[in-house]
């Protein structure tokens, strides 16, 4: 499959990375208005471009990885050069019937909101789309797929999407480095600090997503009665560390719905 990315970015880059590594039959073209930074993607067999509307016509594909302010002047630029095509708009807070009046009913507007990780194949990009488009859109379904899980989700929870599962990628890093900095403090030099505790936190995640229970099942096997962990979890409960959290994600919510 041939796939444009529009905007070679933080997220852009990251999906072409994904792709060039974990897929083997597509052909990826990623645009950006100034290439320096990101040309070493053609070792990898992408091409990169600084025209958005080069063999457009050709692809099956085209993901948008702009922010929002620039969905104006980049789709005003690049509609006119195709037809007939699913258009992946990973935009915050671009609703689907906002971005399917600017590119036309010959087309087809599918919402994704992946995160950084598809780098790696282990992003959870959640997928929205009309109904009537289902069958257009299992392209991208099966696409990011191959990038790590692709739920596909009721458009209204794209934005608390967009807080959980891209946003997340940056508040759970931030736990991992509140716990290497304590690891610090209690006698660990910063990288074995780092590697236990992203360790830690990658062995956890693959528990509950294997066994597909509830974390404080999990949570139990670990609290001894009378022990050290649920020591810690009782004085990190006391200083509001998950109310903090929701408090946090509850807030970037509001930002995004603004
Ligand atoms: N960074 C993340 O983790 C995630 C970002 N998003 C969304 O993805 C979008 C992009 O975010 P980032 O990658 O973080 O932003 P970014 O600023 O890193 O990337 C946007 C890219 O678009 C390029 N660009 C600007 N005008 C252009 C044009 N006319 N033609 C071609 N390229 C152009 C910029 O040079 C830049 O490289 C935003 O809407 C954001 O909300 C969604 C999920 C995760
Ligand atoms: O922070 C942001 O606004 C974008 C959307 C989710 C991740 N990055």
């Amino acid at each position: 499959m041939k796939v444009h990315i529009i905007g070679g970015g933080n997220l852009g880059v990251s999906i072409a990375l994904g792709l060039s590594k974990f897929t083997t039959e597509n052909q990826i073209t990623i645009t950006r208005r100034n290439t320096s930074s990101i040309l070493y993607l053609e070792k990898l067999g992408t091409t990169v471009s600084t025209n958005n509307t080069h063999l457009i016509q050709e692809a099956d594909i085209i993901i948008l990885t702009i922010k929002p302010y620039q969905v104006d002047t980049v789709l005003s630029e690049i509609v006119p050069a195709f037809s007939n095509k699913v258009i992946a708009s990973a935009v915050s807070g671009l609703s689907i019937e906002n971005l399917q009046s600017k590119i036309g009913d010959s087309n087809t507007a599918v919402r994704i909101m992946p995160n950084i990780a598809a780098q790696f194949g282990a992003s959870a990009t959640c997928i929205a789309f009309q109904e009537q488009n289902k069958d257009k859109a299992q392209v991208v379904v099966s696409l990011f797929q191959t990038l790590g899980t692709a739920p596909i989700i009721d458009e209204k929870l794209m934005d608390a999407a967009t807080v959980l599962a891209a946003s997340g990628t940056a508040f759970a890093l931030r736990y991992i480095r509140a716990s290497m900095q304590a690891g610090i403090e209690i006698g660990f030099d910063w990288q074995t600090a780092l590697s236990i505790s992203a360790q830690t936190v990658k062995g956890a995640a693959e528990m509950l997503l294997e066994e597909k229970v509830h974390p404080e099942q999990l949570i139990d096997r670990v609290t001894t009665p009378q022990g050290c962990t649920i020591a810690g979890l009782n004085e990190m409960e006391m200083h509001g560390f998950s109310s903090s959290l929701i408090r946090g994600i509850k807030t970037s919510l509001k930002q995004i719905k603004g």
